[in-house]
């Protein structure tokens, strides 16, 4: 499988502020960039901390949803929640029937949230005791076709995904704004790392709207 990471932060590394709440970081050609990354996946995933604060849809625009089914791929890329313990809402939009949904959850999810979850149509997945286990998951998602994987965030996935060694390729848009602030969530959360930082190759530098994106390639 391939992972790409993608995110927006501020000039000071944020994904938003410490309330928490989606603000817009991208500008209207990041917002496209976006969409055609999304189209060239086969799911795009993000965390129940995304879930929870911005209630994210994780389609694709109006056309290119046509280009995909013109190409013979579903409408829009699956759409996948690291969730430990079930608690996507079973009304959040993720998991509309707009698009396949998988909720990677662990043995300790309660049996009654994994049951309303179902019922929505989302195709719940075991992974992990306590929390989920992303190697495993991953794998059960390969065995589902999903070759290619999105991931928009949030910090706790992306620093798991890091840790655990999954991640292929990260591009950041650093937008023109400082957000600041200790309990801000920033690009990688979680432990953090003391030693055996995650190596980064350097492949791209671009300007794009008011800010820059910067693509990278993790070395293995
Ligand atoms: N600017 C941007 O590009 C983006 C910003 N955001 C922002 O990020 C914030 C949410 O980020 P976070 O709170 O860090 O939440 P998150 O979206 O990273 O979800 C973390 C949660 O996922 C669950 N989880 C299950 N298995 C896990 C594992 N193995 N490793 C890590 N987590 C696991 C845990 O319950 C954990 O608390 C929101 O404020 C949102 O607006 C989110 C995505 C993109
Ligand atoms: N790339 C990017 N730039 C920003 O400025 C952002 N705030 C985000 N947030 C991510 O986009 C998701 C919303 O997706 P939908 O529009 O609902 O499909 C949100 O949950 C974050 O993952 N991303």
């Amino acid at each position: 499988m391939h992972v790409l990471v993608n995110a927006a932060t501020s000039a000071d590394g944020k994904l938003s502020s410490r309330r928490r709440e989606q603000i817009a970081i991208s500008g209207p050609a990041d917002f496209d960039r976006v969409d055609s990354l999304r189209a060239d996946s086969d799911a795009v995933m993000v965390g129940i901390g995304t879930v929870l604060a911005d209630d994210p849809h994780l389609t694709v625009n109006e056309s290119t949803s046509v280009a995909r089914e013109e190409r013979g791929d579903p409408s829009h890329p699956a759409r996948v929640v690291a969730d430990s313990r079930a608690r996507t809402p079973s009304d959040a939009r993720i998991v509309d029937d707009a698009a396949t949904t998988y909720l990677l959850v662990s043995e300790a999810a309660p049996t009654d949230r994994i049951k309303a979850l179902r019922e929505t149509g989302a195709e719940v997945i075991v992974a992990g005791e306590e929390r989920v286990a992303l190697p495993e998951a991953l794998s059960e998602l390969e065995s589902r076709e999903i070759e290619r994987l999105m991931v928009e965030g949030g910090g706790e996935l992306i620093f798991s995904l890091f840790e655990a060694g999954l991640v292929d390729k990260l591009s950041v848009f650093v937008g023109p704004l400082v957000i600041g602030g200790r309990e801000a969530p920033t690009l990688a959360d979680g432990e953090g790392f003391v030693d055996g930082f995650p190596d980064l190759s350097l492949e791209s530098v671009e300007r794009i709207d008011a800010g820059v994106l910067l693509r990278w390639r993790v070395r293995p």
